[in-house]
């Protein structure tokens, strides 16, 4: 199973300039995340810093124990072997074949023999769809199968965390029809957790597990994907609908007052709505989620996620309930105490499947619901997110602060 990566607090700012701040997530292991937000809101940034390459300036980022953001450059050594990436035009190096770019890797940082690097390299190759392949440089195949290569290269050291940017970007609809359904196919295969940056209303709405969105500076959201997916917010909504008329301007966000007008006049029926659409087809509401190619193994992360989500259920917005409730089966229904149809203030409290990190719940709750900003980081607390002994120790987060996995932009 992959690892789990803990966010907190963090802060980045290029001199005067602040890219985002305080941005606090969890990626929960062998999940799939999305972090979706406007141009130039940081997503590239903050990819950047998961893996060590920038640094932030407050805040930790807490990975198998570590925090990257304050350990030595030998502990980030060890840490960054945890991660493929799989960057946007796939980075291959131009005079080399595809075979030698896949094999770099396992050349640089082992001792492998030749056999053993063979064998990976034709096995990684055989995941993405490239045998028969090996020989051809980058200059000589489609986009598609750069992006490919470059995830088979991500893939030879065994990550257990995958950091896809933009891996639609460049790719026609079918191309990221395609990838997407291998981006799972790899996630049943290799139980890592993936966190996928991407523009993609298509990718985001039938990829991922979980969802995060940047704007004006902040994580605005981050949760289950139903969260996002049935989100009244008037940037979730523009976003995922490519629409002009919303929060998000042209090259910036825009006076509010002008949001303000524009939405009105929307609803009212009055602008070109949708008109120029969105890639990837735009759209609220929830649609399926891919499932791996048959044959393969099942996920299995979406176990683990549904007892995650169904531990936080009460904590949602109703209409994120009412969605992962039709989700569940019969049987599923009744093993958490939920009933579908019965609206989201029927849910009845989590079953316990009690584990050694979560507390008891011990009294059935009604569910009033609470402001978003008001609500947790998720109830449930995997061990990994603490300090292992050797790190310097981050700074509680300050008195009556509270650790908002879904926040409104704007409110604290
Ligand atoms: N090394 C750097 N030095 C100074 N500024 C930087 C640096 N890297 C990124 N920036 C700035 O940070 C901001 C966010 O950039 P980033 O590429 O992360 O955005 P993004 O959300 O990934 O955008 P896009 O969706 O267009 O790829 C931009 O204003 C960019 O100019």
């Amino acid at each position: 199973m992959g690892v789990e990566v803990v966010v907190e607090g963090l802060s980045k700012s290029f001199g005067k300039q602040t890219i985002w701040r305080d941005v606090s997530l969890t990626l929960p292991p062998g999940e799939i995340s999305v972090l979706l937000g406007p141009s130039g809101t940081g997503k590239s940034v903050f990819l950047k810093s998961l893996v060590g390459l920038l640094k932030p300036e407050h805040g930790r980022i807490v990975i198998t124990g570590t925090d990257i953001v304050r350990c030595s450059e030998h502990k980030l050594y060890d840490v960054r072997k945890l991660f493929g990436v799989l960057f946007q035009d796939g980075a291959l190096f131009g005079s080399m074949n595809l075979f030698d770019n896949i094999a770099f890797p396992l050349r640089e940082h082992t001792k492998k023999g030749e056999a053993e690097i063979r064998r990976i390299v034709l096995e990684k190759m055989e995941m993405v769809g490239l045998i028969g392949a090996e020989k051809k440089l980058p200059g000589e195949i489609s986009g598609g199968m750069r992006k490919r290569a470059g995830l088979a290269r991500a893939l030879v050291l065994d990550p257990e965390i995958i950091l896809f940017d933009e891996p639609d970007s460049g790719l026609d609809p079918v191309r990221v029809a395609y990838l997407n359904q291998l981006i799972v196919d790899l996630n049943a295969q290799i139980d890592a957790t993936f966190l996928i940056v991407t523009h993609d209303i298509g990718t985001a709405r039938t990829v991922p597990d979980n969802i995060g969105m940047l704007f004006r500076r902040e994580l605005v959201m981050f949760g289950p994907r139903e969260v996002l997916l049935t989100s009244t917010e008037p940037v979730v909504e523009q976003f995922l609908m490519g629409r002009r008329e919303g929060p998000i301007g042209m090259s910036e966000e825009k006076d509010a007052g002008q949001a303000a007008a524009e939405l009105a006049a929307l609803r009212a029926g009055g602008t070109s709505g949708t008109l120029g659409g969105p890639k990837g087809g735009g759209g609220t509401g929830i649609v399926p989620q891919l499932e791996p190619t048959a044959g393969l193994p099942i996920r299995r992360a979406v176990e683990r996620r549904r007892d995650r989500v169904m531990q936080i259920l009460h904590t949602l917005p109703p209409s994120a309930q009412d969605a992962i409730i039709n989700s569940l089966t019969r049987e599923e229904q009744q093993h958490y105490g939920v009933f579908a149809g019965a609206g989201a203030t029927q849910v009845q409290p989590p079953v316990q499947t009690a584990t050694a990190n979560q507390a008891p719940n011990p009294t059935p709750r009604p569910t009033p619901f609470p402001r978003t900003a008001d609500l947790p980081q998720s109830e449930w607390q995997p061990q990994s997110g603490a300090l292992s002994s050797d790190d310097a120790p981050a700074a509680a987060p300050a008195p009556g602060r509270k650790r908002g996995w879904l926040r409104r932009g704007g409110e604290k």
